[in-house]
């Protein structure tokens, strides 16, 4: 039984407005997204690009609502920018989220990173770190590690499609070179099955290292799609790649259980985009609520 004190559900705003394509739900606003999320009975959310970046304005819009900031994506270049540089963005961010209570901050490299490019394949196209990279961004990641623990937080990597740490190797190799004291780990269900990998052996050999969850599903026909036309991660999204738990082909029993039994602490955040037009966020946002009822206790 999920502890409701410890485990807390959370939705992203994705699903209203994308962030790696703002064009698509450009036409939803903040309000709606937040008032959406908490009639679907969500308290939880990460940081879309409509959210106010005035935290006294923010906290009190999500407050009428009862909706806490879980964390916020950070897009680090550690790899390829000098490192005072990425550390001056990383600080404003973690300074941010920390005024909005959150206690983790995400993390993906997106150095050759192909995730925003629409025109190349995401399987064909994926970028792969040299071992001089890897030792860069372990160092790199350490380094923003320790920064978040100066205000008590943590980073959680995000592994992601069209990024140097895609595949469950790549995620052994990340884990492998850095401090389990400073770099944890973001269980993302929807970009390890994209990617082919078993979510419950990432799962279970880091289930206490990870801090934070996304709970995303995948549509099985449109990822064969993907495969057999070449399409990019961003069209992928736009065909409906991904959609919310209970709706795709992931089972999600299992590794509730695995998190479940090994008292896992954190958020769970839905975080499944489509193109609203096509796929109403309030309804998933509903069905994912409704879903996770029945799977968990919560
Ligand atoms: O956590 C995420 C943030 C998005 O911007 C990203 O592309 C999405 O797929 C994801 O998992
Ligand atoms: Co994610």
């Amino acid at each position: 039984m999920f502890d409701s004190n410890k485990v807390k559900l959370g939705i992203a705003p994705i699903a209203w407005t994308n962030d790696d394509m703002p064009k698509l739900g450009e036409e939803n606003t903040f309000e709606q997204c937040i008032s959406e999320m908490a009639l679907a009975g969500f308290t939880g959310s990460e940081v879309g690009n409509k959210y106010p970046k005035d935290t006294q304005v923010l906290k009190k819009a999500l407050g009428l609502r009862n909706i806490q900031i879980a964390s916020a994506w950070f897009s680090s270049f550690v790899v390829s920018r000098p490192f005072e540089e990425v550390a001056k963005e990383f600080i404003n961010h973690r300074d941010f989220l920390f005024e909005m209570g959150a206690k983790v901050i995400v993390v993906s490299e997106q150095s050759k990173s192909i995730q925003g490019k629409i025109d190349v394949p995401i399987f064909k196209g994926k970028p792969y770190f040299t071992d001089d990279e890897w030792k860069l961004l372990a160092e790199g990641l350490e380094n923003l590690g320790k920064l978040a623990a100066e205000k008590n937080m943590k980073i959680v990597y995000h592994h992601h499609m069209g990024t140097g740490v895609q595949t469950a190797m790549e995620i052994e190799r990340l884990m492998d070179m850095t401090s389990p004291d400073l770099v944890y780990l973001l269980f993302d269900t929807g970009h390890l099955v994209y990617s082919g990998e078993d979510p419950e052996y990432i799962l279970k050999k880091y289930i206490h290292r990870i801090k934070h969850v996304h709970l995303k599903d995948i549509r099985e026909n449109i990822l064969h799609m993907i495969r057999n036309e070449d399409l990019s991660f961003l069209q992928g999204v736009k065909n409906g790649v991904f959609t919310v738990p209970g709706d795709g082909c992931i089972e999600f029993e299992p590794l509730f259980k695995i998190l479940d039994e090994n008292n896992y602490e954190g958020w769970f955040i839905v975080e499944a985009e489509q193109d609203p037009d096509l796929a109403n966020p309030l309804e998933y946002a509903i069905k994912a609520r409704n879903y996770i009822k029945v799977m968990t206790n919560l």
